[in-house]
């Protein structure tokens, strides 16, 4: 069987896809990956491949990273909009993918840091999320909604759910 993840994780910035999974490879002792750690590393800050280049650009450069990460037995972050791709849709059908939720009003203090192009503040935010939710949930194979607990305790109950499910 070839190589693959144990966990892919999707849903709105700022839900704690990034911290999340790294907390979760950490405690199954499994590589950790986020695909816009790699987009940086090969590409430079998001902000500027969006400025220079262009959202469909930047799109392109995600769907190299996500085809390499769906390849690797990791932990997977993506980005909040890699889940726009058709061929993404198509090879998360068969993946373990959990969707992170977070409300507006618990996200408001995470999106503060202005390197997220697409995410000016709580309206835009807002705006992506309502128009991606039904794509979102159409993915997932379970929601974990991180708004109101401690990373390290979400990290354990979603660990401790993918140990019981271990196919
Ligand atoms: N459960 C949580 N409680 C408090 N802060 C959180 C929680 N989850 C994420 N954060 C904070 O939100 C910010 C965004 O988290 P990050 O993992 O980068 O999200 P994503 O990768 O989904 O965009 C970080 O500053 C992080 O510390
Ligand atoms: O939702 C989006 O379209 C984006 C989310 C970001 O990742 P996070 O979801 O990890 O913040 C990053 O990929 C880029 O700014 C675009
Ligand atoms: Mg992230």
């Amino acid at each position: 069987m070839p190589d693959r993840p144990l966990l892919v994780l999707i849903g709105a910035p700022a839900a704690g896809k990034t911290r999340l999974g790294k907390r979760v490879a950490n405690l199954l002792g499994v590589p950790f990956v986020d695909t816009d750690k790699r987009i940086v590393a090969a590409h430079g800050a998001i902000s500027d491949i969006f400025a220079e280049h262009g959202e469909p650009h930047f799109r392109e450069l995600e769907r190299e990273a996500v085809e390499q990460a769906l390849t690797e037995e990791a932990v997977v972050a993506l980005g909040g909009g890699a889940v726009l791709h058709a061929d993404t849709q198509r090879d998360l059908v068969d993946q373990r993918v959990v969707l992170l939720t977070v409300t507006r009003a618990a996200v408001e203090a995470r999106i503060t840091t202005g390197k997220r192009p697409l995410v000016a503040g709580v309206d835009s935010w807002q705006a992506l999320v309502d128009a991606r939710r039904p794509l979102y949930e159409s993915l997932a194979t379970r929601t974990f909604d991180t708004s109101h607990r401690h990373l390290d305790d979400i990290a354990a109950d979603v660990a401790r759910w993918i140990q019981e499910n271990d196919s």
